[in-house]
């Protein structure tokens, strides 16, 4: 499908915080790519993880699906274990691209326009939820951990990617300049990279590594570790 370039930052001035609109949602591929580093090795080894722990017939939910990138290749590797693929996002826009998508990729995929807080999960063998937790309040974060811990049936997989900060005051601003230089190499400006900082503060509220494993080992979760980190992107597994 044609991929649409992400100019957002490019207008003179921001005047609203970042919202998952149709403006994003329109260009969103061409952001997720060039914004997060490994954003689709991140999708393959979810792909592989998956292939190795999934029984048949698996039902596996991604939350925050977006354009439902990870749902259409979990579709295809995982075409012979017949799984119940759902996504839950709750920006109406991302979700018609995602059906959109889906359709043209003739896969059969459930897409639920609906708050993550809202959605009821019940008998997963996997849930996902990459660069998602991290735009919810954290005082609601622990909750709907638990509610993905809940939903999950013995041994089920749960992977969570972030974007993470460094208990290291130094350590952390060299790490966020990589990133920045990181954007800079993927084509943004460095004016467009400042306001796009300034769109996302106080709404990408990321945790330390180790806030986050706190929050999958409360939850109940039998073994957490990360399984891939490039700087300041980590993703995790937990097995219940
Ligand atoms: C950075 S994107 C996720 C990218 C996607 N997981 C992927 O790997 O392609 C964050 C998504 O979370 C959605 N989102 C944010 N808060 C949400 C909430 N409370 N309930 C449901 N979706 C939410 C946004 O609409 C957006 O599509
Ligand atoms: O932190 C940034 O500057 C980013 O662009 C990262 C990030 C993310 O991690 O979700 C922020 C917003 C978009 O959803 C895509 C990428």
């Amino acid at each position: 499908m044609e991929e649409k370039k992400d100019r957002i930052f490019q207008v003179e001035k921001i005047e609203s915080d970042f919202r998952f609109d149709r403006e994003v949602a329109n260009i969103f591929d061409d952001m997720l790519n060039r914004s997060i580093p490994f954003y689709r090795q991140v999708i393959e080894a979810t792909g592989e993880i998956l292939l190795k722990t999934m029984p048949d017939n698996p039902k596996i939910y991604d939350l925050g699906c977006s354009t439902g990138n990870t749902l259409i290749y979990l579709a295809s590797i995982l075409k012979d274990k017949k799984p119940e693929l759902i996504g839950v996002d709750n920006s109406r826009d991302m979700v018609e691209k995602a059906r959109e998508k889906a359709k043209a990729y003739n896969k059969k995929i459930e897409f639920v326009v609906s708050d993550i807080e809202k959605i009821e999960i019940k008998n997963a063998d996997a849930v996902i939820m990459n660069y998602t937790l991290q735009f919810i309040r954290p005082l609601k974060r622990p909750q709907i951990i638990e509610k993905i811990y809940n939903g999950l049936k013995e041994n089920g997989i749960f992977i969570l990617s972030e974007k993470v900060i460094f208990e290291h005051p130094k350590l952390n601003r060299n790490f966020v300049e990589i990133y920045y230089n990181f954007k800079k190499k993927q084509g943004y400006s460095e004016l467009e990279i400042a306001k796009k900082r300034e769109a996302l503060e106080n709404v990408l509220i990321p945790f330390t590594i180790n806030e986050n494993i706190q929050l999958l080992k409360n939850a109940g979760f039998s073994y957490t570790t990360p399984f891939f980190q490039w700087i300041n992107f980590t993703s995790f597994i937990g097995i219940k």
